[in-house]
């Protein structure tokens, strides 16, 4: 059994300094289902398939707590089921998952997020009808104490009900959408709902936040102000897991990268050493290349094709390093060699 303490050094109440973060990984294996000094999550023999498809088939993960992890992979992947069976959206074939101890199976969503896990969702789910305050407020549904509340008598649901919209207030301006609080949320823009759910995601005082594409949609001006919050979450002490397909956004706010490909888990690395991982490669190249590749106006690859021009660069660049040549193979040797 792999001993899951903290060394004496880096002993800390979850808030991690930089160089904490920075040397929890150093001696964790690049590998697969690599155990970490203090997981808060461990996932064991997960799958689920759809039809004949394994769309998840996880043997080993854990999650380092106070840390950031990023959670990449081509499409279909499986990370959004990962995080729909993780949370209790959806039901595995097989497995079992827990947090610090306590197993987080065969719960509902709502159990799952009393126990401190939340996650948020690739397409927003705000509810359009309402204003974006009941949207946030609505958060607290299910919030961990609300079995004490119900016990209290009728005048203190009124104190409970001012302490949720207070919070929900407090969250609005953190996210800086207090002066659209009373909009309908059906008007904010995608950016802005990515913001409304994250702040709807904290109002249960989570311990591990999931977010599924925060960035995906979100314009250039707001990706900054997003990844802010994101690393801000981190450094009050909770957990952060989320999915990204942007390996810029990948390195500048990931400690720690998990690679998943057609299912399962295939590599694990921090993310400087992410791009020379041979595994990543294949699994970006054996899925991209016969797919159309995409650039920005200014002629950028972005989404999986940024993925896939790093990876290339880095790869070769390796080539070049280990005294490899980058040049056409001579196809008179491959002949000679077929024939
Ligand atoms: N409800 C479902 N019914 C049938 N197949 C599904 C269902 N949900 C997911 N799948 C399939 O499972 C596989 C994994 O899908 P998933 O959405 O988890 O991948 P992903 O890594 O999140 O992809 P993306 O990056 O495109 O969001 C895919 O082949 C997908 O088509």
């Amino acid at each position: 059994m792999p001993d899951h303490r903290l060394p004496d050094h880096l002993q800390t109440d979850t808030v991690l300094t930089a160089e904490q973060r920075a040397s929890i990984f150093t001696d964790v294996p690049h590998s697969p289902g690599a155990s970490k000094p203090d997981p808060i999550l461990l996932v064991d023999n997960v799958s689920r398939t759809f039809g004949g498809l394994k769309a998840v088939d996880v043997a080993h993960l854990e999650i380092q707590r106070g840390c950031i992890t990023g959670l990449i992979g081509p499409n279909g992947a499986g990370k959004t089921t990962l995080f729909n069976l993780l949370t209790g959206f959806d039901r595995p074939d097989s497995g079992t998952w827990s947090m610090d101890g306590q197993s987080l199976g065969r719960m509902y969503p709502h159990q799952v997020a009393r126990r401190g896990v939340v996650r948020t969702f690739q397409l927003t789910k705000a509810l359009s009808k309402l204003t974006v305050l009941d949207n946030v407020r609505l958060g607290a549904t299910g919030q961990r104490g609300e079995r004490i509340v119900n016990t209290l008598l009728p005048w203190t649901w009124k104190a409970q009900e001012r302490a949720v919209t207070e919070r929900a207030n407090e969250l609005l301006a953190r996210f800086t959408l207090d002066t659209k609080s009373d909009d309908l949320a059906g008007s904010l823009s995608g950016g802005q709902r990515k913001l409304l759910e994250m702040a709807r995601a904290l109002m249960t005082e989570p311990t591990v936040v999931m977010l599924d594409e925060p960035m995906a949609g979100v314009n250039p001006a707001l990706t900054q102000s997003l990844l802010g919050h994101i690393k801000s979450l981190r450094d009050e002490g909770m957990t952060v897991v989320f999915v990204e397909h942007d390996m810029d956004v990948i390195r500048d706010i990931s400690d720690w990268v998990v690679v998943m490909a057609q299912g399962s888990v295939i590599a694990e690395s921090t993310p400087e050493h992410l791009s020379s991982n041979s595994a990543v490669v294949d699994a970006y190249l054996g899925s991209h290349h016969d797919q159309a590749l995409e650039f920005d106006d200014e002629g950028n690859p972005v989404g999986a094709t940024a993925v896939l021009a790093s990876a290339l660069e880095s790869a070769e660049a390796e080539t070049l390093e280990t005294g490899g040549d980058l040049s056409e193979p001579d196809i008179t040797d491959l002949r000679r060699e077929n024939s």
